[in-house]
């Protein structure tokens, strides 16, 4: 087989991003305002906790919903404005999502390379281009010659690494990958990661995990928190930075709020590479010298 005719990475990017549920009961914000960029062939890794929003942004990445409000392009590809054929069109070319637990993405009744051909099919008509044979795809992620396996006949970590070859059926420029390694060992966790990086230096696809590990966002470089739907905070090479949301807003790591509760008054110095935040004291704690000086503290950002 000739080298890979699949697209390189795509770019993502998020402005302002809002998704709204709408349910019987009232609605559920679940995105207030995501500003994000990925770069073509980035690896993130999107960590933070239960409920804060996102299964829902890697929801709309994958084209699966639409943003209630703001802007998020994949590649050139204006999400907020596509039609539903062309977000069908997305799905099938462009971007692909692996869901959690391996036996979601694959048929256990067909034999891999069979589940992979079955997902080229449309998906060579919707890309346009030659797509590799099952058995290429297979080989990247670790699994060559297994192709007339069946689900059943895998580990739980090789399970995982068809269910990444599935996603890469159509040789997309963006993985989606929700929680790959929540349910096996560390050297089935070794062997994802590997296959991912793999995937990563081979194609130039743009990588997104979606993980609760903190090992996995670790070695993935890059681990974007989301908390109450927006960008709290990243991770970059084991140091930790507070991100500047559209709106002007940082988050303060959840140990800083505790010490400096919402309402808590800030003078702000900035001055070159630096920006000094001075707690005011409150009125009660102004009645304790003690405790004036404790919450005076001045936190630092730069
Ligand atoms: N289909 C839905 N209808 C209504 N509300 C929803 C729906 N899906 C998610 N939500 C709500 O939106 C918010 C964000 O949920 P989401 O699943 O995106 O978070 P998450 O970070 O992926 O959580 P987890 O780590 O538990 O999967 C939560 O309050 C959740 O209850």
């Amino acid at each position: 087989m000739s080298a890979s005719t699949a697209p390189a990475g795509v770019a993502v990017t998020c402005n302002r991003l809002i998704h709204i549920y709408s349910t019987g009961t009232g609605d559920v914000v679940a995105l207030s305002g995501v500003d994000l960029e990925i770069a073509a062939g980035e690896m993130v890794a999107l960590v933070g906790p239960s409920g804060s929003g996102k299964s829902t942004l890697v929801a709309i990445l994958g084209g699966l919903l639409q943003p209630s409000a703001g802007r998020v392009h994949v590649g050139d590809h204006d999400l907020s404005r596509l039609s539903p054929s062309g977000l069908a069109a997305l799905r099938g070319a462009t971007v692909g999502t692996v869901l959690q637990g391996a036996e979601r993405n694959l048929l256990p009744y067909v034999s891999l390379s069979r589940n992979i051909w079955m997902a080229q099919r449309p998906a060579a008509r919707l890309a346009g281009r030659r797509l590799d044979p099952p058995e290429a795809i297979l080989d990247l992620v670790g699994l060559g010659g297994e192709g007339k396996r069946r689900l059943a006949d895998l580990t739980p970590g090789q399970r995982q690494r068809a269910a990444l070859a599935q996603g890469l059926a159509a040789g997309p420029g963006l993985l989606l990958v929700d929680e790959p390694t929540s349910q096996l060992d560390a050297s089935g966790r070794d062997e994802v990661l590997a296959a991912l990086a793999t995937i990563n230096a081979e194609r130039g696809t743009t990588v997104v995990v979606v993980t609760h590990d903190g090992e996995v966002g670790a070695r993935l470089g890059r681990a974007v928190t989301i908390r109450d739907g927006r960008v709290g905070a990243e991770g970059r090479d084991g140091r930790d930075f507070a991100v500047v949301a559209g709106d002007g807003t940082i988050q303060l790591p959840p140990e800083t709020l505790a010490a400096f509760p919402a309402g808590t008054l800030f003078e702000v110095d900035h001055s070159e590479g630096t920006v000094t935040l001075r707690a005011m004291p409150s009125p009660s704690s102004a009645r304790d010298d003690e405790a004036t000086t404790a919450s005076a503290e001045p936190g630092h950002i730069g």
